[in-house]
């Protein structure tokens, strides 16, 4: 049993409005159109796909399906049924057994679907997939109902519709331009076509809407992860005092390698540690002079860089400054929005607060500054290159 597919692509995409046919614009990291023929060969029952483009696109689609078993493209016609016939006839030389019509602006085939066709063309000459109506219908004019129309026995069709190929050929006389698909033709002909079960995910992209709704369904599930930093900084004469990106009046500074905002690589630290990348030391090594008295704030642009890379978010950030001197909560404002800056977030997913040791140990006697921070971070996968790279 050979199974062919005709894969249209020719249409203009007038509903969808953009600039290049909705078939070939990106979706989840690939063109709609391969979606689609990924989709029909999924199922391993689709020998070879045809595809039926407009005139001077053929290089494009050969292009999207490289390394798919795809014939060569040809070009269809003004209307559906002009393509259909164009893709037929390419096929007619060396005709195979069954025929699926698929749209290319359909890129999701729930599994199963080619099998039940190909197991209702046992049967019937075709078969398409087809969802029961599930809401009141009206008929509308002028912004007005003008009926209610009855929903029973009323059906979505979808495609791929499958067909032994010598019906829909023999049934090719019948096709109206205004047919919209491709049974139509075989009923036109006065051939049986049975309904299979269709699926609600199998969503003809025919609106932006429809493209942005794709492109949420595809998107990877994403996963909580957590993260902790710690850092403590000695406080000397002379130096600026950086807090979260701030400088504070103060009349001592940070020590360290960098500019020493230790609340700042408390924060880097938590980023790290929730993308299991190491640590801020592996990134920004206190031996390497590049980063001496270094802006801090290069660091947490790295952070935010990397979880973009990864394809993650920050849901929120908890960053507590441990020390007795200076007061924090004057600056905790503009330390949260210097902070939100940096990471590209709204400030309400950052906190800043202060608490003190009661006057005990080095931040007590201020001899330094620690600082401790938590972040939750949305990741698409779990991180297992990065675990493998960290230290
Ligand atoms: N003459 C045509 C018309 C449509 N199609 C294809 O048939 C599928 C479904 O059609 P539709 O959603 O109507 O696409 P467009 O015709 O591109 O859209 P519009 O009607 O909004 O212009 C699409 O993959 C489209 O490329 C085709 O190959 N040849
Ligand atoms: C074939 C089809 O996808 C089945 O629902 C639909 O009829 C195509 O309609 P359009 O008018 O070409 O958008």
């Amino acid at each position: 049993m050979r199974i062919m597919a005709l894969l249209l692509a020719a249409g203009g995409g007038t509903r969808f409005g953009a600039a290049t046919p909705k078939q070939f614009l990106p979706l989840a990291g690939k063109a709609v159109l391969r979606h689609a023929a990924e989709a029909l060969l999924r199922e391993g029952l689709v020998e070879a796909i045809q595809p039926v483009c407009a005139p001077g696109a053929e290089a494009q689609v050969a292009a999207l399906l490289a390394g798919l078993p795809v014939r060569p493209p040809v070009i269809g016609g003004a209307s559906r049924q002009d393509s259909v016939a164009a893709g037929l006839a390419a096929l007619a030389a060396d005709p195979p057994d069954l025929v699926l019509v698929h749209d290319g602006a359909r890129p999701l085939i729930p599994p199963g679907t080619i099998a039940a066709l190909v197991a209702a063309l046992a049967e019937h000459p075709g078969a398409i997939p087809a969802l029961a109506v599930a809401e009141t219908l009206k008929r509308g004019e002028s912004g007005l109902i003008a009926a209610t129309v009855p929903r029973d026995k009323l059906f979505r069709a979808q495609t791929p519709q499958a067909f032994r190929f010598a019906a829909l050929r023999a049934a090719q006389g019948f096709a109206s331009a205004a047919a919209t698909d491709d049974a139509s033709v075989l009923e036109a002909a006065g051939m049986a076509v049975a309904l299979v079960p269709g699926h609600p995910d199998n969503i003809k992209i025919t609106w932006p809407e429809d493209l942005a709704r794709m492109e949420r369904m595809m998107a990877p599930a994403l996963l909580p992860y957590v993260g902790t930093g710690f850092d403590v900084h000695r406080l000397v004469p002379g130096r600026p005092l950086v807090l979260c990106g701030i400088t504070v009046p103060h009349e001592k500074g940070l020590d360290g390698h960098s500019d020493a905002d230790v609340g700042l690589h408390a924060l880097c630290d938590a980023i790290y540690g929730a993308l299991a990348e190491g640590d801020i030391g592996r990134w920004f090594p206190p031996s390497e002079a590049e980063w001496k008295d270094a802006d801090s704030a290069r660091f947490l642009t790295h952070a935010a860089g990397r979880i973009a890379a990864r394809g993650g978010r920050l849901v929120n950030a908890d960053v507590t400054l441990i020390c007795e001197r200076p007061k924090i909560t004057p600056h905790a404002g503009a330390m949260r929005a210097r902070l939100a800056a940096l990471l590209g977030v709204d400030m309400a997913a950052i906190s800043v607060k202060a608490t003190t040791t009661e006057r005990l140990g080095f931040t007590g006697r201020g001899e330094g500054i620690a600082a401790q921070a938590a972040v939750m971070l949305l990741l698409p996968e779990p991180p297992q290159a990065a675990s493998n790279a960290a230290s």
